[in-house]
């Protein structure tokens, strides 16, 4: 009620100064900001206009402190900073003064006429490159800068400039964005000078996998391995059916994808380093459920055996057709072992999906590219060694088929081969995983394969955008 009467009496306290009657008709109109500085950057950065000359507000980053106080936008003009005039000052001075300032800092700003509006829709994207800004000398100010790892799902929520998007973690919704280089400045980066993109983004060359050591091949794999050493008739790992992808930019679009009940299951693919145990897990889940878990048919040139039967050991096939295959890209992966051509095609995968059964596979990292179709929709999931001593420990009794030998124990340069395999897969096709599982003690790691395959199945996951456009 007093407040009903002292607004009715018009008693309203401090009564504020009245305006001045002499200010001047083209006086900018001035804001006064007062942000409070914690250990957070303020979330803004400032450059000189290409035009006017003048120091703006380039960008504010979203979700920062500069942001959440609604005050300063990109295009304010800059006029003072803790009642020190920016006039004649380098956008890098101001920068020091702001890096000096502790609690309040006050800026005094001409606010920009015409706002940008920012109504794009969010985008999210994979990163298929690491990105360290504090080892990006091209970024306008590294503590804005996102940090991101290969394999990372990220928001961009603003990408008004042509080199600098503002992102966050998909995981970390609600958290402040951060500067990441946009698709063009990585691209254009990585054409310009393919060395200073060791800085932001990191390609291992070829070269950095060498052939594997001869001597510890399982027969299962061993066709696909050796073949490796030497020339491949095709080339199916770049060019997942129709037509060569090459690299592929850093960053794929991704979409949130939930299988329905009525869609057909999707393929999981098993990866990890000769030895690791994917042969083992996959035998394992099959094994475990023969109606829910299959293997794909695959194709060879060798003549059938009298008890073999077209179809289900292999699909006989003469080499003409096998290499009419691979060149129109149809084979997954393949190699050749005692004259003979062997492999898998994305066609004998489908078919056991389309048949209503999780078709479970390995492939050798180079060929995941080929496998990541609409139609597959594969959920990849690394095998990795545990580290050193448990490894070692873990694989006392385990037994190898080689070249030469079957049932020959691991020695200590296989395991060593084993781990630094892991390392180089994982740091080149890491951005590709939709899952790592540490195989040490392998009923727990069949445990998380079950886990796995699960999830891959029945909860939303992302996916490649463009496997969600195809109808
Ligand atoms: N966690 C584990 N602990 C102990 N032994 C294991 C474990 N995982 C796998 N093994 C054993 O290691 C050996 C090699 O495993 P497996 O044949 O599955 O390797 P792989 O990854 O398929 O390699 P390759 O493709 O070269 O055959 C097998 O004898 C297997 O039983």
């Amino acid at each position: 009620l007093t407040a009903h009467d002292s607004v009715a009496l018009e008693d309203f306290e401090p009564v504020l100064p009245p305006l001045p009657d002499n200010l001047p008709e083209d006086e900018d109109a001035m804001r006064i900001v007062c942000l409070v500085k914690n250990k957070q950057p303020l979330g803004a950065t400032i450059k000189r206009h290409e035009v006017t000359g003048d120091v703006v507000i380039a960008r504010v980053i979203l979700g920062g402190l500069a942001d959440r106080s609604g005050l300063l936008h990109a295009g304010d003009k800059l006029v003072e900073v803790n009642g020190v005039s920016v006039a004649g000052l380098d956008p890098e001075q101001i920068i020091h003064i702001l890096a000096l300032s502790r609690g309040i800092v006050t800026f005094k700003v001409v606010p920009v006429s015409d706002r940008p509006v920012n109504d794009q829709t969010a985008l999210y994207v994979r990163a298929m490159t690491d990105y360290r800004p504090q080892q990006d000398p091209a970024i306008p100010c590294a503590d804005a800068g996102l940090p991101f790892r290969r394999g990372d799902v990220l928001q961009i929520v603003d990408q008004n400039d042509v080199l600098w998007w503002q992102a966050r973690k998909a995981s970390d919704r609600g958290t402040r964005a951060g500067l990441i280089p946009s698709s063009y400045l990585l691209t254009s980066k990585r054409l310009a000078n393919p060395t200073v993109i060791m800085i932001a983004f990191i390609i291992l060359p070829l070269s950095v996998f060498p052939p594997r050591p001869a001597g510890f091949r399982r027969s299962t794999r061993l066709c696909r391995r050796r073949s490796a050493r030497g020339p491949q008739p095709g080339c199916p790992t770049c060019c997942p059916g129709r037509g060569c992808r090459g690299g592929g930019g850093p960053y794929e679009e991704v979409a949130r994808y939930q299988r329905s009940p009525a869609d057909r299951p999707r393929a999981i693919v098993l990866v990890g380093p000769s030895g690791v145990g994917v042969n083992e897990l996959r035998r394992r889940l099959i094994g475990f459920n023969p109606d829910r878990f299959q293997s794909a048919v695959p194709h060879t040139t060798r003549a059938r055996k009298s008890y073999e039967e077209d179809g289900r050991e292999y699909h006989f096939v003469s080499r003409e057709t096998f290499e009419g295959m691979v060149n129109s890209h149809r084979m997954l992966e393949f190699g050749t072992y005692g004259g003979n051509f062997y492999g898998t095609s994305a066609d004998a995968v489908r078919s056991v999906l389309e048949g209503g059964r999780i078709c479970v596979l390995d492939l050798e990292p180079q060929g995941i590219q080929g496998a990541r179709t609409h139609d597959l929709k594969p959920y990849v999931i690394f095998i990795k060694p545990p580290g050193g001593s448990r490894l070692r420990r873990s694989r006392r009794e385990a037994t190898i088929i080689t070249d030469y030998f079957v049932n020959v124990k691991f020695k200590d340069e296989d395991l060593q081969e084993m781990e630094d395999a892991a390392r180089r897969t994982e740091a080149r096709f890491g951005q590709f995983f939709d899952e790592v599982i540490v195989n040490d003690d392998l009923p727990r790691a069949f445990g998380q394969l079950l886990s796995a395959v699960q999830r891959a199945q029945g909860e939303p996951q992302w996916v490649p955008a463009a496997w969600l456009s195809v109808r």
